[in-house]
């Protein structure tokens, strides 16, 4: 497999090995040793999976405290992933990374503890999957404005997309008290 920084610091792209033959392929999408000694974290303790319509977009979502990292990834179709680090004090404050992860590409993106994540779905539908170092805890977890234009993320949208109502009512970055939000480092 391949890991590869990111311009977002923490970020990380990972391209898993392959196996391509005439049945199809084989690919291993997490082995703890090995993703450990690339730099991720051992520690997962939850998956999840989810199932989403072309122009449902999932997010902004982060928990504190109790912030989750995510290794996340395409098993069909095709999103745009973005994680936007929003840890109080951190030289990268508002800063957003997004690129497409889909099924075809097999790239997986790590999403560290402390940054916002969402993703907008491309294709006629997308299943979604993703290991978190954290347990859900609904008290804990809070939406983020996914236009908020002090992050401007670049979505690959030609319409407004469609969110739940815990996400359309999200504030901005810049309205969320400072207690809220995870602290840097
Ligand atoms: C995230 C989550 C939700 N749920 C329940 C709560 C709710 O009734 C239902 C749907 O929850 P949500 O609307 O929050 O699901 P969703 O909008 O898919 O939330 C997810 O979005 C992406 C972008 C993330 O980064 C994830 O961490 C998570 O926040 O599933 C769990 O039981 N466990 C979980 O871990």
């Amino acid at each position: 497999m391949n890991v590869e920084q990111t311009d977002l610091p923490g970020v990380l792209l990972i391209s898993p090995k392959v196996f391509g033959d005439a049945r199809g392929y084989f690919k291993e999408t997490w082995s703890r040793q090995r993703y450990q000694d690339a730099g991720l974290p051992g520690d997962f303790v939850q998956d999840n999976l989810s199932y989403s319509r072309k122009g449902i977009l999932r997010g902004l979502h982060f928990q504190n405290p109790r912030p989750q990292g995510k290794l996340v990834q395409v098993l069909q179709g095709e999103v745009f992933d973005v994680a936007v680090d929003i840890r109080y004090g951190s030289p990268h404050f508002g800063r957003w990374f997004g690129t497409v992860l889909s099924a075809e590409n097999h790239l997986q993106m790590y999403v560290p503890e402390g940054f916002a994540h969402g993703f907008c779905v491309l294709t006629e539908a997308a299943l979604f999957a993703y290991k978190c170092t954290e347990y859900y805890e609904p008290s804990s977890e809070f939406s983020l404005r996914w236009d908020d234009p002090d992050i401007g993320i670049a979505w690959p949208l030609d319409s407004a997309p469609e969110l739940s109502a815990k996400d359309r009512d999200a504030p901005r970055l810049r309205d969320l008290p400072q207690h809220r939000l995870p602290v840097y480092p």
